[in-house]
C-alpha cells in the first residue's frame, strides 16, 4: 500500500507515457520543454481555468536517476554536453573565416535536450546582462522591452531561483587574484582607447552546491495540476495550420506513434534558437526561395532562421606555478569526473566554468563590446577539447603542457559581446529528425577579429599584473602553423589565433527575431505572435532582436515570464 501511493505521489507519475493519457486539445500547447518552456507551462497553467500541454523531445531526470544525478552536480556539466540523450549534438556546417583550428572547421553546438533544456545542461551562469541590450531592442521597434520594462521580469525571476555567488572553495584564489588584476587593469587602461569597466564575481543558479534549473524552479513544482499535461520524448514535427490560423501540432512519441494535438488559443513554439526556426520551416513558415527549393509549400514568407547570433570567445592559456585550482582532484576525462563523483568529493558541487568577468569599452563606443571572463577549466583541458571540436593537433599547439594534467591553470577569456557576423540556420531537408544547417558566419569582418585581437591584448596584460604574478602566471600564445610567418605581438598573429581558436559560448540567438511588424527583418512581434499566422508564438532565445550584453539563460528566463503576462492578459480580456 505504502508503495503504491509513494509511486503515484513521484513528480514522474504525472508525466503522460501514451497518446490515450492525453486531451484531443488544449489551450495552449507549448513545443519544447527547454527553459522557456519550463517557466511557460508553469504560468499558463496557474488559471486553473486553461488547459496546458508541454511536449519536450527528451526525457527528465524525474523518469531517471543517473539523469538526475548528472545535472544535479556543476562539476559534471562539460560531461553533459558529450551525451547525445541529454544534448543535442547539433555542430556548424565548416566556417570559412573562423574555426581554422577545429576538425573539419566545424563548431560544436550543443545544446540541452530534456525538461529543463539548457538551464539543464548549461555553466549555470546567472546574469541580467548589459541594460543598453534592452534599451537598444525598444529603439530598434522591440516596443515594451526597455529595460525599465524588463526590469520588473527579471525581479521575478529572481524570486523563485536562489542566485548564489559562483562558489569558492576551490577557486577563490584564482578569482581574488582576477578581480584584483582587473583593478590594476582599470586603473591603467581607462584611457581613450579602453575604458575598463568594474569586474566582479557572477552568481549562479545554484542551491545547496547543486544546478537549479528551469524544470526545478518552474515545472516540477507545478506537474500536479489537473490542468497541466507534460509528454517527454515527444519530438514535434510540424505546426499545423489551418489557412492563417495554427491549429495544433505534429509530434512523434518515443513509440514511433505519429500523433496530432490541437490548440484552441495557442501554439507556442519555445524549441530554442536552432530548434524553433526549425520547426516554422518545416511548417511552411520561412523564406519563400529556401522552401520552394524543398517543396514546401509557403504559408508566411518570413526572414525566419537569419539574424543568428552568438558570443565568441578567445580562450588565453595562463600557467601557474601555484597551486589554485582543483587542488584535491586532477580531472581530464570524463571516466576521472565519475570517479571523483563516486567519492563524493566537495569538488563536484563547485561550478566549473566563469566565476568572474569585467567589462570593456573599446574606442568611443557607447556600450562594452568586450567581456573579459575568467574560465576556470585549467584542469579538465583535454574533456574541454572532445566538447569543443577542436583538433587534437591544434590544442597540443595551443598552449604547452595542455596535456599535463599536473599544469595549473586557468584560462582569461575575452569575449566579443555584440559581433557584427549575422549567421542564419536552414533546413537541410524536409525531414524534421535531421538537424538543420547551421552556420553562423563567425568572423567574417574586420570588426569581430580586431575587437577579439584586442581581447587578447587586455587578457596578456591582465596575466601581467601583480595579482597574477604573485601567482607565478604564464601566459601561452599558441604556435599554430599557419601563424608561424607572423612576427611576435603583432595584430597579424593575433588575428590569425583569433581565427584559428575563437570558440561558442552557446549563447545561440536571434533567428525569429522580434520587432515591429512592419519590419521585413522580423518573424514576432513584440508580444511574440508569428506575423500574419494567428494562434502562434515563439517564446525563447531565439526571439532576441539582438544577443544580450552577457549570458542567455537569465534574458530566456525573462522574456518568457513577460509574454506569460501578456498571454494571459490577451485571453482574458478577450
Ligand atoms: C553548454 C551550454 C552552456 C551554457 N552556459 C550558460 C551559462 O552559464 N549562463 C547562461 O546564462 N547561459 C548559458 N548558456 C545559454 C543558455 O542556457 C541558453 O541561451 C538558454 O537556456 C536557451 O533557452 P531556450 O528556452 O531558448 O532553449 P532551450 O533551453 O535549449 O530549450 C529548448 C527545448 O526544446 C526541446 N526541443 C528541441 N527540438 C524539439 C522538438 N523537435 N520537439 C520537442 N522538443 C524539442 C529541447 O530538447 C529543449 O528542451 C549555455 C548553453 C549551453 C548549451
Amino acid at each position: 500500500g505504502i508503495y503504491v501511493s509513494y509511486q503515484r505521489d513521484t513528480p514522474a507519475s504525472y508525466l503522460r507515457k501514451t497518446t490515450a493519457e492525453l486531451r484531443t486539445d488544449y489551450d495552449y500547447v507549448i513545443a519544447g520543454g527547454g527553459t522557456a518552456g519550463c517557466v511557460l507551462a508553469a504560468r499558463l497553467s496557474e488559471d486553473s481555468d486553461s488547459t496546458v500541454l508541454l511536449l519536450e523531445a527528451g526525457g527528465s531526470e524525474l523518469e531517471d536517476s543517473l539523469t538526475r544525478w548528472l545535472t544535479r552536480l556543476p562539476t559534471l556539466t562539460p560531461s553533459l554536453m558529450l551525451l547525445p540523450h541529454l544534448s543535442w549534438q547539433y555542430r556548424t556546417v565548416p566556417q570559412a573565416q573562423a574555426a581554422y583550428g577545429f576538425t573539419n572547421k566545424q563548431i560544436a553546438w550543443p545544446a540541452g535536450r530534456m525538461l529543463g533544456g539548457s538551464s539543464a545542461t548549461n555553466y549555470m551562469l546567472y546574469t541580467r546582462g548589459l541594460s543598453t541590450t534592452y534599451d537598444a531592442w525598444a529603439a530598434g521597434g522591440a516596443t515594451g522591452w526597455s529595460y525599465a520594462d524588463v526590469k520588473p521580469f527579471f525581479e521575478k525571476v529572481e524570486q523563485v531561483i536562489e542566485l548564489t555567488p559562483t562558489s569558492a572553495t576551490y577557486f577563490q584564489t584564482l578569482t581574488d587574484a582576477f578581480l584584483a588584476a582587473g583593478k590594476f587593469l582599470q586603473r591603467s587602461y581607462s584611457n581613450g582607447r579602453a575604458s575598463i569597466g568594474d569586474f566582479y564575481q557572477l552568481s549562479s543558479a545554484m542551491v545547496d552546491g547543486k544546478r537549479w534549473h528551469a524544470g526545478i524552479g518552474y515545472l516540477f513544482p507545478a506537474l500536479n495540476r489537473p490542468n497541466l499535461h507534460v509528454m517527454t520524448h515527444a519530438h514535434v514535427t510540424k505546426v499545423n495550420i489551418d489557412g492563417k490560423r495554427a491549429t495544433g501540432v505534429s509530434f512523434q512519441t518515443q513509440s514511433g506513434e505519429e500523433a496530432v494535438v490541437m490548440a484552441t488559443k495557442d501554439v507556442i513554439v519555445s524549441m530554442g534558437a536552432v530548434g524553433s526556426p526549425t520547426l516554422l520551416m518545416l511548417s511552411g513558415i520561412g523564406p519563400r526561395a529556401h522552401l520552394q527549393s524543398l517543396g514546401i509549400e509557403v504559408i508566411a514568407d518570413l526572414p525566419v532562421g537569419q539574424n543568428l547570433q552568438d558570443h565568441l570567445f578567445v580562450p588565453v592559456r595562463v600557467t601557474l606555478n601555484t597551486s589554485v585550482s582543483f587542488t584535491e582532484a586532477k580531472v581530464t576525462t570524463v571516466s576521472e569526473l565519475l570517479k571523483y563523483a563516486l567519492l563524493g568529493t566537495g569538488m563536484l558541487t563547485e561550478s566549473v566554468g566563469m566565476p568572474a568577468a569585467g567589462s570593456v569599452k573599446l574606442g568611443d563606443e557607447s556600450t562594452a563590446e568586450l567581456f573579459l571572463y575568467l574560465l576556470n577549466i585549467g584542469s579538465t583541458s583535454r574533456l574541454y577539447q572532445l566538447i569543443s571540436g577542436l583538433s587534437e593537433e591544434a590544442w597540443r599547439r595551443f598552449a604547452p603542457g595542455i596535456y599535463d594534467p599536473s599544469a595549473e591553470g586557468c584560462f582569461i577569456a575575452p569575449t566579443l559581446v555584440y559581433a557584427h557576423a549575422r549567421g542564419n540556420i536552414t533546413l537541410a531537408s524536409r525531414d524534421p529528425f535531421q538537424f538543420p544547417s547551421i552556420n553562423p558566419q563567425y568572423l567574417n569582418n574586420d570588426h569581430d577579429v580586431e575587437v577579439l585581437i584586442q581581447g587578447i591584448r587586455l587578457a596578456i596584460k591582465m596575466a601581467m599584473t601583480q595579482p597574477f604574478q604573485a601567482l607565478g602566471a604564464t601566459y601561452h600564445i599558441p604556435d599554430f602553423h599557419l601563424c608561424a610567418h607572423h612576427p611576435a605581438d603583432t595584430d597579424a598573429l593575433y588575428g590569425c589565433i583569433v581565427k584559428h581558436i575563437a570558440m561558442t559560448m552557446y549563447h545561440y540567438a536571434g533567428t525569429c527575431k522580434m520587432g515591429r511588424s512592419s519590419d521585413p527583418a522580423t518573424v514576432v512581434d513584440p508580444q511574440l505572435r508569428v506575423k500574419g499566422i494567428s494562434g502562434l508564438r515563439v517564446v525563447d532565445a531565439s526571439v532576441m532582436p539582438a544577443i544580450s550584453g552577457g549570458n542567455t539563460m537569465a534574458p530566456t528566463l525573462m522574456l518568457a515570464e513577460k509574454t506569460a503576462v501578456d498571454i494571459r492578459q490577451q485571453h482574458r480580456s478577450r
